[in-house]
């Protein structure tokens, strides 16, 4: 997580991109984690991409497969550990904003094609992602209990990020990158995971990723221009040029 913030075009597009974030588990509390979003939407963002290194709970999954993400369980976030508690700021959003579709399905439609187009689909899963708070890896126990919520994934970021960009009314896109399956059964001879294969893996696919961003940006970007509205969302991490 190299912890940069870098301001500059992609596709021709204003964009933000965050290199690495913050997380939970290094000891930031939940709104400091998610206030990058809250700066993006000040500045007038209003399409998030986000993406993750995750554990492949589904044993379908591979290493290396990218996951459109088509829900999440915020599992932190339901025991406690939530971005928007604490007095609500309604220049944001509400107080109970609703969670029923947090990633846009239109977008999730357009990565798919998009994936398609570049010969990606041979690694392109949708599903559900969970997040823990880390930094532990998961008991072969909880994973299992996991897997029976309904993830497909487990990561330890991005929920918390997408509940406030929804809060606070942007759009969002959402990848999970499986950077190592998930270990079920106990006394499993499978290698536990590390961060060393967190990262070698995804590093291997990470252009393969950058490619996709790219060119779904540079699609959105193309919809803005052709329909001519100020309101259309634009792109990823992405802000519409100031009226003034
Ligand atoms: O920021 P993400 O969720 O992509 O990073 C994951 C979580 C930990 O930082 C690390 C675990 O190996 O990867
Ligand atoms: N569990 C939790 N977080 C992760 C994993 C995992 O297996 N892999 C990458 N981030």
């Amino acid at each position: 997580h190299a912890g940069n913030l870098v301001l500059g075009y992609l596709s021709g597009v204003p964009t933000v991109c965050m290199q690495g974030r913050l997380h939970f588990y290094e000891g930031h509390p939940a709104w400091l984690v998610t206030m990058p979003i809250r700066m993006m939407k000040l500045i007038g963002v209003e399409t998030l991409i986000v993406t993750n290194a995750s554990g492949g709970l589904n044993q379908d999954y591979n290493s290396g497969d990218i996951m459109v993400i088509k829900d999440h369980i915020n599992l932190t976030g339901l025991t406690g550990q939530h971005p928007l508690v604490g007095p609500n700021d309604e220049k944001f959003g509400p107080r109970f904003p609703a969670m029923t579709t947090p990633y846009d399905p239109e977008l999730r439609r357009l990565a798919q094609e998009t994936a398609k187009e570049l010969g990606f689909s041979g690694f392109m899963r949708e599903g559900v992602y969970v997040k823990v708070s880390g930094p532990s890896y998961e008991t072969p126990s909880e994973s299992r209990l996991l897997r029976k919520i309904g993830a497909d994934t487990v990561g330890m970021s991005t929920a918390p990020e997408v509940v406030v960009a929804i809060h606070a009314g942007m759009k969002v896109l959402g990848f999970s990158m499986v950077t190592n399956v998930v270990i079920l059964k106990q006394d499993s001879d499978k290698t536990p995971p590390t961060h060393q294969e967190v990262m070698d893996t995804a590093n291997k696919r990470a252009k393969d990723l950058q490619l996709l961003v790219k060119t779904i940006v540079g699609k959105l970007a193309s919809t803005l221009k052709a329909t001519e509205s100020a309101a259309t969302p634009a792109a990823a991490m992405l802000h519409k040029e100031k009226e003034n």
